[in-house]
């Protein structure tokens, strides 16, 4: 494919408003229905809309539960299947709002003034744990109500972590607890409380007990540790499941007898996503890590700009069989491994993404949702064993039937580094390819630095295909899904390590005959803008580049960036007053002189992940020396410009990508 257009026109950047989005697929308790949540880009709105759907496994139409002119999001069944509860932004802030399967009106259930943004049910239906920053004294004193004093908008700042990208103006000192609310409605309680931020509550299966992540480290200002712990329901001392220094670990789950808590994670918190997570059993005994000999990570690594995210847990059936999902070489998959101990083996494979899943209480069935390359994403449900496999949406298959999209060829050559290591990529021929013709090649690189580009739908890729482009990316040395020591050889070593994997992948291509090896472009979000402005600054190879919330200096992005004071320390070695040579050696600005290709700098103005002035120092310095070079701000917007940025933000960046290399290729 990719030769040809056909009777089908070409990809646009506005066809984002012709996508519909499926997510967080949840197997009803009897197995006979996933609800799922539905969301759409509302072009007159200019902004999203999301509701929640039900479907039977056995085929059938998808039914809409809720109709609202808000984001309903994250349906979750009664244990009896009577009811699905489900977050609603629809009278403002994030709350609770319960409907029946046979359907009516949809009940708030709680009016939290912090709103809810995660809730679970207790095993006997009765009562919702929840997730909110609300304190008990705010419950007295609601929102509107007189204040003594007139408030100041100077800002004190006491923690260090005071900003968040996502996150408008400046993080406040409320802390995030568990919360308990009748699911017929009534009046919450608080389960925990003090100075610790509190996720993810799970019920133990006799509904006594919740377990929940939580950091409760003496260091906690400074650390990045994430620890198991489990509390009373009814609020009391929690106790510790998996903690120390040296926990991160999340998504907690128990075994059906209660006896056991499994979760995911490693035990080196400063590493993050440099390293494989892996699945843990902790039983009273000594914690145990079942997927030791996996050599992938666990979770989903994947990143595409196409999708609606749903954080999925891990799944114990009463079997003895415990469900995750895997990272494996530009693929997402779910795995299960015995809980008693034994090998991990693969469930639902392919050459996909598997964005969530979730198990029928019996443990019988999944329901999941997935993508691939030509298709964002669709529910789909199966056996146990992976096998019976069925589709049970098609939300895009009309309007893709109408546009030419292009396959990714996939290929695997070694590293122009000395060691020839053998790098994975993926090659988008244009749309209308013709043999004999050279065609200009865009070259794209990911973020992270430890992302993986999957098998799966990516709007810019296929734009730049049907605008004549060879689209070319790999998953070069930093990139997860290739096993730990790949992911972390980027160390200390940002840039020098991996631009030998992306330079082969680039001559690969190149020797297949039909690029134009005078007409190439590069660009690549965040860390990839910071891949793209180190390689402009170490090639003239390029004729066109469009780097995007980069990072241009490491150490002003110490301590500006929400992640700077820690994420450094692991990739680059130290903080800068100790190891100063590596943030100037390491930080492509130092190389700006050498900078002579055409320059679009992409930037959202509220990035406070590599907040802007990594984009104004560039532009800046490149302006000073006299280099081709422009500058486009979005107001409003922070790092997930490209993926949740408002809709005419998201066509109108997609249009200055196109335009620059229309320009320069
Ligand atoms: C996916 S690996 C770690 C990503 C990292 N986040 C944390 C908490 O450490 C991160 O945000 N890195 C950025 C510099 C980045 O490159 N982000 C990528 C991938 O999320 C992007 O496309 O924005």
């Amino acid at each position: 494919m990719g030769a040809s257009t056909g009777a089908k026109r070409r990809l646009t950047p506005e066809d984002i408003y012709n996508i519909t989005l499926v997510s967080d697929a949840q197997i009803s308790p009897d197995g006979r229905h996933v609800a799922y949540t539905q969301t759409i880009l509302d072009k007159e709105k200019n902004d999203y809309r999301s509701s929640i759907f039900v479907v039977p496994v056995d085929g059938g139409t998808p039914r809409r539960f809720t109709s609202a002119d808000a984001r309903d999001s994250f349906p979750r069944w009664s244990p009896d299947g009577s009811r699905i509860a489900f977050l609603s932004n629809r009278t403002g802030k994030s709350q609770v709002w319960m409907i029946s399967v046979d359907g009516g009106e949809a009940t708030q259930v709680t009016d939290l003034p912090e709103g809810v943004t995660y809730f679970a049910w207790s095993p006997d239906g009765s009562t919702l744990a929840l997730v909110s920053k609300t304190e008990a004294a705010q419950l007295e004193k609601r929102e509107g109500d007189e204040e003594d004093e007139e408030k100041s908008d100077v800002v004190r700042i006491t923690r260090i972590r005071f900003r968040a990208d996502g996150v408008s103006g400046f993080l406040d000192d409320k802390r995030s607890h568990i919360w308990c609310i009748p699911a017929a409605g009534g009046d919450p309680w608080q389960v925990t409380s003090g100075d610790f931020d509190d996720a993810w509550p799970v019920w133990s299966p006799g509904g006594h007990e919740i377990a929940f992540v939580s950091n409760r480290t003496e260091d906690r200002e400074y650390n990045t540790v994430s620890e198991i712990w489990a509390v009373p329901a009814r609020g009391g001392e929690a106790r510790p499941i998996a903690t120390g220094d040296d926990a991160y670990f999340g998504r907690p789950v128990w075994s059906v007898d209660g006896a056991a808590i499994a979760f995911a994670g490693h035990r080196q918190p400063e590493a993050g996503g440099a390293i494989d997570s892996h699945v843990w059993v902790a039983d009273g005994g000594a914690t145990r890590c079942l997927t030791e000999g996996l050599g992938r990570t666990v979770g989903d690594a994947g990143i595409n700009d196409t999708f609606a995210s749903a954080n999925p847990g891990l799944a114990w059936t009463p079997d003895g069989w415990i469900y995750f999902q895997v990272s494996d070489s530009g693929n997402t998959h779910v795995y299960r491994v015995p809980a008693g101990g034994g090998d991990p083996s693969l469930v639902v494979g392919g050459q996909r993404r598997v964005l969530d899943f979730s198990l029928s209480p019996d443990g019988s069935r999944i329901a999941f949702v997935a993508g691939d390359p030509l298709n964002p994403c669709d529910v789909y449900v199966c056996r146990a064993d992976g096998s019976d496999e069925r589709r049970l949406t098609a939300v895009n298959e009309e309007f893709f039937s109408s546009v030419a999209l292009s396959q990714p060829e996939e290929f695997r050559v070694p590293s122009h580094a000395d060691d020839r290591a053998e790098i994975h990529g993926w090659v988008m021929k244009p749309i209308g390819f013709e043999p004999g013709r050279k065609y200009p090649l865009v070259l794209e690189i990911h973020g992270g630095p430890h992302g993986m580009y999957a098998n799966h739908y990516f709007h810019e890729f296929q734009l730049l295909a049907a605008q004549g482009y060879v689209v070319v990316y790999t998953n070069p040395r930093g990139s997860q899904g290739y096993g730990t020591e790949y992911a972390s050889y980027t160390r200390a070593a940002w840039g020098e390590k991996d631009m030998p994997d992306l330079m082969a992948a680039v001559d690969y291509v190149i020797e297949q005959g039909y690029v134009d090896p005078n007409r190439l472009g590069v660009t690549g979000g965040s860390y990839g803008g910071y891949m793209t402005n180190w390689v402009i600054g170490h090639t003239d190879r390029f004729n066109a580049a469009v780097t995007q919330r980069c990072v241009s200096d490491l150490y002003s992005f110490f301590g500006t960036s929400d992640i700077g004071f820690n994420f450094g320390a692991y990739e680059w070695g130290g903080v800068p007053w100790e190891v100063r040579e590596n943030y100037v050696r390491l930080s492509p600005i130092t190389y700006v002189e050498n900078m002579k290709t055409p320059l679009l700098i992409i930037h959202s103005e509220e990035d406070y992940r590599c907040p802007i002035a990594q984009a104004e120092q560039l532009f800046i310095s490149l302006k000073i020396l006299g280099r081709e070079v422009e500058f486009v701000r979005f107001p409003n917007e922070n790092h997930n410009l490209s993926r949740s940025g408002k809709p005419k933000h998201r066509v109108e960046r997609l249009q200055f990508i196109l335009g620059w290399f229309q320009r320069y290729l």
